[in-house]
């Protein structure tokens, strides 16, 4: 109230440690924005000032006492205003919830158990167990001792009014270690007086009405940094600030947010990995395709199945080398093409190859197999999977494929098969079977027309196989019961008998299996071959191990016997008509038809020319013989001289019915001369014959032409001369009187 500098000075209570708004400086100087505002205000009010700075709860006490005339600066609340009374606003004040930058804080909740600092007896602690009671709060003498606090770490997160705490930061050297989280409120600062103090706060209120809105511009300006020059609104600062630090809030938060997505996606990828990662441990545990790492040449990862599939436990296999596995056939190209992979050319990821198993076994792999870097380096993983059976079922199919395409080759061939052709066919056809089944004996065998006999006809043995077939000419078929009934039911069924070791025969095949394994064989594949009348018998193999025979070949080796036995009826049948079209049907020996395919064959095929002599015979008197005995008996005359002819002559001369009742001798290789002496010998005997015909003896003559090729020039070497020569020399055998020979002699010889 008084005027002037002698007037009583206001004694004012501050905080000695609220910078920017009071604290005391270096030189125990009060400084501070609510100081200047002061001395300003003061001044309005014609009073000196004096502050006592002290600790933030002694300052209020020492108005409340009546130590000090008013507060400098406070918030008002319900508390206080027990108290206090206080004055319009000085200035506005936001404050805030600070916390540890990368604490990892995000919001309020994250501070559950965990200490805020704030000022013993600060509005901000009257706030806050007010509005947040479940906080726990460490409290300081004043903001400094808190910020300093905070800054060595004791506390993460602190209650304090913006500036004040960017100040002291700052002090600090630690301006971005806390940043703003939450705004906990905006309220103005009064001046705050006893209750009995209401002249004074009139004039503090008058004084605050009549103060230049420039000088609180220039105060706020010199303490807040962040104040603009610009004669701004007293609202306007705090709002920016209000505002900024809301921006500031906002991107800090949707950094914590990205943070926390991003935290929360490692989180996921983790336990997805994790569950990934069991499930992939899971699959290659019980996959059946082995799974492998390979660095270099030796197995760093393998699955169970890798075990499964190489027979060696995983122990042995993680101390092998890759290519001790593979079989040595194909160790090169496999190390070949893993050398290629590891420098990075370009090879099939895919293919083939054998390994040998810890039991010695030959198993097919398909590997499937890549190069990836791991630790800078390349390494080699892959799967591979057993295709063992996969081949051999390919490759059963490919011969089965094979053996078919033979048997239809083998068919065709005997399809058109002949009588000059047939034992090649049949030759070929064992060897070709024998060895496509690696039998080491192919044969055919065939039945004597009774039945009783089996003979060997044809034989196909492998390298190094012994010949057995001298030793089956004559087989009694009573000798080998058991195989001739079990062989004849075969083809009964139209199935091959199978045999596959012999030392399991039945008891009752005894003598068979002894015969067999005499001769050292230890399997057969019997196929049974029957033409209707023809042929019968049946082909067969041999091996001298036992083995088990394809079944499916087999069977279809009963496809060849069928058509062997066709062919062999049909040559069968055209030996028989070929026999019929050559032969005399009354007397069984050959007709003329077959003497001129003979003299054709041996006069004009060089390589067939031979000395050749032709004797033509004719029964002398025949006709009276017919016309007193009768035809019938002339006929059976005729045959009984054709046999005797036949079994008079040399085994390789041939008799020739040439018509009626002349016949032909053919002498090969026989000169003239010694035909003459043949001839006249067979005339004898014919003459001395007693032919029984029709119960009567008969005596008859023959007379004969000789000629003979060597009397042909050489230019007539034909059939017909020599025909024609023999010819008109029994036409002078007849003209001397009968039952003689003429030949070159001129006269008859008797
Ligand atoms: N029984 C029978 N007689 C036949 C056959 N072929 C021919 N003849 C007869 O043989 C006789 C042949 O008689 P000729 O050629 O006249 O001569 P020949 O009576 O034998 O008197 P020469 O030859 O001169 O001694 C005829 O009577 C024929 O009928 C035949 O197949 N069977």
């Amino acid at each position: 109230q008084g005027d002037g500098p002698d007037a009583e000075p206001l004694i004012i209570a501050q905080d000695h440690a609220w910078p920017p708004f009071a604290f005391t400086d270096s030189d125990g100087e009060p400084q501070g924005l609510l100081i200047d505002l002061w001395h300003e205000l003061a001044a309005e009010l014609g009073r000196p000032v004096e502050f006592q700075l002290v600790d933030w709860p002694d300052s209020i006490e020492l108005v409340r006492s009546g130590s000090a005339d008013l507060h400098g600066g406070l918030i008002a609340s319900p508390e206080r205003r027990r108290f206090l009374d206080f004055s319009e606003p000085m200035i506005n004040l936001s404050t805030f919830l600070f916390v540890r930058s990368g604490a990892g804080i995000l919001s309020l909740e994250d501070l559950r158990g965990q200490d805020i600092g704030v000022v013993a007896g600060s509005y901000e602690l009257e706030y806050l167990r007010q509005e947040r009671p479940l906080l726990s709060y460490r409290q300081y003498a004043n903001n400094d001792i808190l910020i300093r606090a905070a800054v060595s770490g004791t506390v993460d997160a602190f209650v304090a009014d913006y500036p004040v705490a960017m100040y002291l930061l700052d002090q600090h050297a630690a301006p971005s270690d806390f940043h703003p989280l939450l705004l906990l409120y905006s309220h103005p600062l009064r001046a705050g007086v006893t209750a009995d103090n209401a002249a004074l706060l009139q004039s503090v209120n008058d004084a605050l009405s009549e103060l230049d809105p420039e000088v609180l511009r220039r105060i706020t300006q010199r303490w807040m940094r962040s104040e603009r020059q610009e004669v701004t609104p007293q609202w306007f600062y705090p709002l920016l600030i209000a505002s900024l630090l809301a921006l500031v809030l906002l991107y800090v938060l949707m950094l914590r947010g990205r943070s926390r997505r991003l935290r929360l996606e490692v989180e996921t990828r983790t336990r997805e990995l994790a569950t990934s990662e069991s499930l992939f441990r899971a699959l290659a545990d019980n996959s059946s395709a082995g799974i492998f790492m390979i660095r270099g040449e030796q197995f760093e990862i393998v699955n169970p199945a890798m075990s499964t599939i190489t027979g060696y436990p995983r122990e042995e296999l993680l101390q092998m080398s890759f290519p001790r596995l593979i079989h040595p056939a194909d160790r090169s190209m496999v190390r070949r093409r893993a050398r290629m992979r590891q420098s990075g050319e370009s090879v099939p990821h895919d293919y083939d190859f054998r390994f040998i198993t810890r039991e010695g076994d030959t198993r097919w792999i398909r590997l499937s197999v890549d190069a990836i870097p791991v630790e800078g380096e390349l390494v080699s993983v892959g799967t591979c999977i057993d295709i063992t059976e996969h081949k051999d079922a390919k490759r059963d199919l490919e011969a089965e494929g094979r053996f078919s395409r033979l048997v239809a080759d083998t068919s065709a061939h005997f399809a058109n098969a002949s009588q000059s052709n047939i034992d090649a066919r049949i030759d070929r056809m064992l060897h070709t079977f024998g060895q496509n089944l690696g039998a080491d004996r192919a044969y055919l065998f065939r039945y004597s027309e009774d039945g009783q006999f089996l003979r060997n006809t044809h034989e196909w043995c492998a390298p190094g196989v012994a010949s057995a077939m001298d030793s089956l000419q004559n087989l009694a078929t009573s000798d080998i019961a058991w195989l001739d009934a079990k062989q004849r039911q075969m083809l009964q069924e139209q199935r091959p008998l199978i045999i596959n070791d012999t030392r399991a025969l039945p008891a009752e095949a005894a003598t068979e299996r002894d015969f067999l394994e005499n001769d050292g064989v230890r399997a057969l594949l019997l196929i049974p071959v029957q033409s209707s009348s023809a042929f019968s018998g049946f082909f067969g193999f041999d091996s001298l191990h036992p083995r088990t025979w394809p079944e499916q070949q087999a069977q279809q080796l009963m496809v060849v016997a069928h058509l062997l036995a066709e062919a062999m009826g049909a040559i069968a049948a055209e030996a028989f008509l070929t026999r019929e079209s050559l032969t005399d049907p009354l007397t069984g020996l050959y007709n003329r038809r077959y003497l001129d395919l003979q003299l054709n064959h041996w006069m004009k095929n060089p390589a067939g020319q031979s000395r050749l002599s032709l004797a033509m015979i004719d029964i002398d008197r025949f006709k009276p013989f017919n016309d007193t005995h009768g035809h019938q008996a002339g006929d059976e005359l005729l045959q009984q001289l054709g046999r005797l002819m036949q079994t008079a002559c040399r085994e390789q001369d041939v008799v020739i019915r040439f018509g009626g009742e002349e016949f032909i001798l053919l002498l090969r290789d026989t000169p003239l001369t010694d035909a003459g002496r043949a001839i006249s010998r067979l005339l004898d005997r014919i003459r001395q014959t007693d032919f029984r015909v029709q119960g009567q003896t008969h005596r008859i003559s023959v007379s004969c032409g000789l000629a003979s090729t060597d009397e042909l020039a050489a230019s007539d070497k034909a059939p017909e001369h020599l025909i024609g020569m023999a010819d008109q020399r029994l036409y002078g055998a007849k003209r001397r009187g009968r039952d003689c020979l003429v030949d070159s002699t001129p006269e008859p010889s008797l």
